[in-house]
């Protein structure tokens, strides 16, 4: 049973513990009766209705808390208890005399558990056999005692039984009409919300991501940064690259602008493709990107954005019938935990800069990592 369908089982059960308060209501209202000496059935009489009683609930119990009932079309199993009810209680009409007049408005209270679960045909069906089984019982009266009088009371009794369970009827139509209003403007609101929040999802991707290359832009790089790095465990570094495009200006001024994008885009997938799931590539500005590698040293830091300077130096790029080709520099560091990023990414520029003085095309790394 998925969490789903328990929420609706424990519902199903809370509904008939509330049944089951309103037959104890009635057993008091019958005890009340019979001490103010209005109830006249014998005990044998009373003994067998409460000993029916308890056992149809004991087994209507036994059936919902095994969870037999969802074998059944309806697993409420709302139509078995209620017949079963109006069943008990025209049983109990019958030996209740005088007192009976009082008690018939039980039958709409019995109707009232079906208004949200029953469709309207069913509650129909069922109001009618409130009234079957009532009008069966006066003209089983009627039999045995043939008293005129008698038999108008219980047919005035009878119509405004009828008269209620036909309001009752109406009431419950309208009640279900606004329900069903309900659930529609529900509906309407969850998708709403469900398109909201898609439409969120997408606003905070455009946010963190740069147009053109697709990576991550400085600003989201910058957060997620600062977040891992307050993560590290002691002894824990991260890597950081500072990248740039090497004479790319030559390439927009050569080729056009729409080939140095081309570039751009390149570079973007050749260090997807060199990194891992966990690493991180964003777009610093302009031609200028950085990479973070998690749980990293300066070996394997150095060895990762070696493969993307070989990987990248060695593609050609077609574009307006030209070969282009471009390469990087790059600048290492690392950053242990506690660390200033912004420093340890400003060191990292630095040694950028000494691999665009020595010739480009390589990486350096800050001498201080090396400590
Ligand atoms: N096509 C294109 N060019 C861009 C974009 N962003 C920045 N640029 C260009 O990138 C060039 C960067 O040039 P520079 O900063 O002089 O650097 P460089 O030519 O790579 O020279 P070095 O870095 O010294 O090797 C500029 O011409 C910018 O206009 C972009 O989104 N698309």
């Amino acid at each position: 049973m998925d969490s789903n369908e328990s929420k609706f089982q424990a519902l199903r059960l809370q509904r008939f513990y509330l049944a089951q308060l309103s037959y104890a209501i009635t057993y008091v209202v019958i005890g009340a009766a019979w001490l103010a000496g209005q109830y006249n059935a014998s005990g044998a009489m009373a003994a067998s209705h409460v000993l029916l009683g308890f056992s149809l609930q004991a087994v209507l119990f036994g059936i919902l808390k095994s969870g037999l009932n969802l074998r059944f079309k309806d697993p409420s199993l709302t139509s078995l208890q209620m017949v079963i009810a109006m069943l008990l209680l025209t049983y109990l009409l019958a030996f209740s005399g005088e007192f009976r007049g009082s008690l018939i408005m039980i039958y709409p209270i019995i109707l009232l558990f079906g208004v949200f679960q029953l469709s309207r045909r069913a509650f129909l069906t069922h109001a009618g056999l409130a009234l079957i089984l009532y009008g069966t019982l006066i003209l089983f009266n009627t039999f045995q005692d043939d008293s005129t009088q008698a038999l108008t009371v219980h047919l005035l009794e009878w119509f405004v039984l009828a008269c209620f369970t036909g309001w009752l009827s109406f009431f419950c139509s309208y009640i279900r009409e606004l329900r069903s209003r309900l659930q529609r403007r529900h509906n309407v609101l969850q998708t709403h919300q469900t398109t909201l929040r898609d439409m969120m999802g997408q606003l905070q991707s455009l946010a963190d991501t740069d147009g053109l290359t697709g990576l991550a832009n400085r600003r989201y790089f910058l957060s997620e940064a600062r977040r891992r790095i307050t993560l590290l465990t002691p002894g824990r570094k991260v890597g950081i690259a500072l990248i740039d495009l090497d004479h790319f200006k030559k390439i927009n001024d050569i080729h056009g602008h729409a080939a140095g994008d081309e570039v751009l885009k390149g570079f973007a997938e050749v260090a997807r493709q060199n990194l891992r799931e966990e690493d991180m590539v964003a777009r610093f500005g302009g031609e200028e990107f950085v990479v973070m590698l998690d749980n990293s040293d300066l070996a394997a830091l150095h060895q990762c954005i070696e493969r993307i300077r070989t990987c990248f130096a060695g593609t050609c790029y077609n574009v307006a019938g030209a070969e282009v080709y471009c390469t990087l520099s790059a600048g290492l560091n690392l950053v242990r935990p506690d660390d200033n990023l912004e420093k340890r990414l400003n060191q990292a520029d630095e040694a950028l800069y000494c691999a665009k003085d020595n010739g480009r095309n390589r990486c350096e790394v800050y001498e201080e990592a090396y400590a």
